[in-house]
């Protein structure tokens, strides 16, 4: 086996002040195709208001939040619904790869390009203080851009169908990160950021 096949183990991507690992294909008992297909349809998807600066916006994705416990960001406070069978499955596969614990996971939905994601540090207390955050992707690429909020370097990733990016360390301290709109019209996208909440 090639040691450098990111297709078979998490490949460490070196970043001062964080830690971040990928792999090109997550190992889980259903095609990406059909994970996708599945996500989109039997997700109960919601269309989030956030507030930002007293002001109201409406979220340019769709989200659910599953698990164990409530998550609270962006002035929005998210009650979990239970992990699904599928959700279930691609826990066991994250945390099989990763060899980390998670309870809780959050949904994203990108229709098209149109849709994104703002740039932010997933920093709430509830995640503690170096909170690992593994975020698996089904369907169309999209380029994750990081930030150092120091240096202002930025890093751009493509998330590929079936791939897994974990943050660990201190990259939420120090790094931001977000998903822009893009102009070509790209297929649907689904991200599961699967996470422990304290
Ligand atoms: O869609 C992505 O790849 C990013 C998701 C993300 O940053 C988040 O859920 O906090
Ligand atoms: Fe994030």
């Amino acid at each position: 086996m090639d040691l450098f096949d990111s297709t078979a183990t998490l490949t460490p991507i070196p970043v001062e002040g964080g830690e971040l690992s990928f792999l090109a294909q997550l190992a889980l008992p259903i095609a990406n195709d059909e994970v996708l297909a599945r996500l989109i349809t039997e997700t109960a998807w919601r269309s989030e208001v956030i507030t930002l600066w007293g002001k109201q916006y409406p979220q340019p994705r769709l989200t659910a939040w599953h698990g164990e416990k409530a998550y609270s960001y962006s002035g929005l406070t998210l009650e979990p619904l239970p992990f699904t069978a599928l959700q279930l499955d691609i826990l066991a596969a994250v945390q099989a790869a990763t060899g980390r614990r998670f309870n809780s996971v959050l949904l994203n939905y990108y229709r098209d390009g149109r849709d994104s994601m703002g740039m932010h540090s997933d920093n709430e207390p509830e995640l503690g203080s170096e909170p690992a955050i593994a975020s698996v992707t089904f369907g169309a690429t999209r380029t994750f851009i990081l930030q150092n909020k120091l240096n202002k370097r930025r890093l751009q990733l493509a998330l590929n169908d079936g791939s897994l990016l974990l943050m660990a360390g201190s990259l939420q301290t120090n790094w931001s990160h977000g998903i822009n709109k893009s102009a070509k019209v790209l297929g649907p996208r689904v991200n599961l950021t699967f996470r422990l909440i304290l």
